[in-house]
């Protein structure tokens, strides 16, 4: 979210979360399927065909100031996103026709055959997971404990969340009655957790709004914001009216990229491990700093995954995979595929798949970074009104797609 002055400028705001995705389309935006994905994903504003679910930002920012882009008074704004996301595809069952050959280290080695790099389906199907752990994995964050073994669903198990609790309490050598207990309140606590977390940011004035001595309108408090809108009286005398907003947290002007890194990606990171897919995407107007937020993110969540499979998860065979592909008006191109179009398919079990889309084996955040610097690169540069690049970070075992690869030659 931005600081504002008084002429008509709206903000943004980053969030997270965890959704399902069902449709079948080669025209990503104009299925009714579809538009059930991004209202579970909360990208419903970006379907043609919904006008009745309006963005945050259309209810909470208006009036504001200055700048590229916000028209005086103006409710028109940019609706553009910066998105990736999270997860593992180590499921107990295949969720869907599986990759049926990756492009090993393409990028890396810069050659190609054509059993390794032939089109393969990325499954988005997002297992029905555990809310995302706000309270308990923030504890994993305390000090060393990001190498401790984490609780849930995780690649070291495949017992469901309560059993690993149970063998790590016992390990504590915990009284199995004050177990339960305890098991059922961390379930309790679980469950009451919110799965989407909404954080806004505020940015400071920006040059030609300091220019223009415009004044900040907004004001920040821990976990809500205020604007102060200017009003006029019918005697044309000037008063202030002032919208009160809650998020789930409000970052000021002054909070660094790395403070906005532990306050939305860091805690999910442990639960990719968990089975669990995980989004984070920025929204709001142009010039309110989606991607000054954004950019960081991929990179720092990248090293803490690694240092997690290097440490809780080693010898585990995991691996990382990395595509990155973007909706542009209706329809997906791959941008580590040289802006391939791709289209999403529903298999039999009504799990979705991008079809083609390149996935890429990364150890190290050098390659990732340059993997992000490459689609960029390719991005489109356009101003439309929908316009998402999803970067998507996955964790799998190699026997595991192998195994699945199998499967995708099956009629
Ligand atoms: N928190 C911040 N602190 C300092 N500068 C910021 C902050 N947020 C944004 N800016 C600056 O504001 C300008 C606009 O930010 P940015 O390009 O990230 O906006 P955007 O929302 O991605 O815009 P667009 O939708 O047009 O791509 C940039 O010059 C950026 O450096």
């Amino acid at each position: 979210m931005n600081g504002m002055g008084r002429q008509g400028r709206r903000s943004g705001a980053s969030g997270l979360q965890v959704h399902h995705q069902r449709q079948y389309s080669d025209n990503f935006l104009e299925t009714t399927s579809n538009g059930r994905w991004l209202q579970s994903s909360g990208l419903q504003h970006l379907h043609p065909s919904n006008n009745s679910i309006p963005p945050l930002q259309d209810y909470a920012f208006y009036g504001g100031g200055g700048g590229d882009g916000g028209g005086q008074g103006s409710r028109i704004y940019r609706n553009v996103q910066r998105d990736f996301s999270m997860g593992n595809d180590f499921f107990d069952e295949p969720m869907s026709p599986p990759v049926s050959s990756r492009p090993l280290n393409r990028w890396k080695n810069g050659e190609e055959s054509p059993n390794e790099f032939s089109p393969g389906l990325l499954d988005l199907h997002s297992f029905d997971t555990e809310l995302l752990p706000q309270m308990p994995v923030a504890n994993m964050y305390n000090g060393p404990s990001l190498y401790n073994p984490v609780r849930g669903r995780s690649f070291d198990d495949s017992e469901p969340y309560i059993s690993n609790n149970k063998q790590t309490g016992r390990a504590g050598g915990v009284p199995d009655s004050c177990l339960l207990k305890s098991f059922a309140a961390d379930k309790e606590k679980v469950n009451s957790v919110a799965k989407i977390k909404v954080v806004v940011r505020k940015r400071p004035l920006n040059k030609k709004e300091l220019t223009k001595n415009e004044e900040d309108i907004i004001e920040t408090l821990s976990n809500s914001l205020v604007v102060h809108e200017t009003k006029l009286k019918v005697d044309l005398t000037e008063y202030l009216e002032k919208h009160e907003f809650v998020f789930d947290a409000v970052l000021n002007e002054e909070v660094s990229n790395d403070e906005v890194y532990r306050e939305t990606v860091e805690p999910v990171v442990p639960i990719i491990f968990q089975r669990t897919k995980a989004t984070c995407f920025a929204y709001g107007q142009t010039g309110s700093g989606k991607t000054y937020t954004m950019k960081p993110l991929p990179l720092r969540a990248s090293r803490d995954i690694l240092r997690l499979m290097h440490h809780t998860y080693r010898n585990q065979g995991l691996q990382l995979f990395v595509s990155f592909f973007e909706i542009y008006g209706g329809k997906l191109y791959d941008l580590l595929g040289d802006r391939k179009k791709l289209c999403m398919r529903e298999d039999g079990k009504q799990q979705v798949c991008i079809v083609g889309l390149q996935e890429y084996i990364v150890s190290d955040v050098e390659t990732i970074k340059e993997l992000i610097e490459k689609g960029n690169a390719t991005r489109s540069t356009g101003t439309t009104v929908n316009e998402v690049q999803i970067l998507q970070i996955m964790i799998s075992r190699h026997e595991w797609k192998v195994q699945r690869s199998t499967r995708a030659c099956l009629p």
